[in-house]
This record gives structure tokens, C-alpha cells and sequence, in this order.
């Protein structure tokens, strides 16, 4: 099942710079594992916004739900989730 996912970031104006750092350390390595196992098929930054846009394949709206709850950043994170399918002129095979 594939996720359009986008994050949009907002970290407090007092939030202790050290503790960021080592939790956008966490989130880079939490997000890189994913891609590297396909659940987390694509990332980018959106131009000129702390923010993403990401496509996921997982097996279920559960699966994708406990993987984006456990995001370190999660706890700064807003989020919005929409479902894709397949588009009948995509010439991918592993669009599904
Ligand atoms: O910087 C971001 O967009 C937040 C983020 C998600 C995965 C990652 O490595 O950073």
C-alpha cells in the first residue's frame, strides 16, 4: 500500500540546540534504515520549508501509522496523509 506523506517541521524557538541535533541524528538514521528496507520508497525536501514530502509502502494503514508515530521528531511534527493507487498511464511495475 502506497502513503503520499508530508511533514512539515516546527521545532520551538527554545529548544536546546544539543538536544535537537542528537535527535535529527536519530530521525536520519530511523528514516534511512526505512529506506534502505523500501518501506520508505522516496524523500524530499520541500524547496524554502523545514518539511518533506515522502511516498511509504507498507503492508497497512496500521503499519504505516506505528512507523510514523515512532519518528523522533514526531513529537514537532505536523502531518498529512493521503492514499495513492496506481495511475492507469504509469509505466512503472512497482507502482501499485
Ligand atoms: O528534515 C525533515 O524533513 C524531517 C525528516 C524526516 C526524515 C528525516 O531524515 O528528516
Amino acid at each position: 500500500m502506497l502513503f503520499k506523506v508530508e511533514m512539515v517541521v516546527n521545532i520551538p524557538l527554545d529548544a536546546d540546540p544539543a538536544v535537537m541535533d542528537a535527535i535529527k541524528k536519530q530521525e536520519k538514521e530511523y528514516s534511512q534504515n526505512l529506506q534502505k528496507s523500501g518501506k520508505w520508497r522516496h524523500i524530499w525536501r520541500v524547496a524554502g520549508q523545514y518539511a518533506n514530502v515522502s511516498i511509504f509502502d507498507v503492508e497497512s494503514n496500521e503499519e504505516l501509522h506505528n512507523l510514523l508515530l515512532a519518528l523522533p521528531l514526531y513529537p514537532y511534527m505536523e502531518m498529512k496523509v493521503e492514499a495513492l493507487c496506481r495511475h492507469p498511464s504509469s509505466i512503472r511495475e512497482d507502482d501499485r
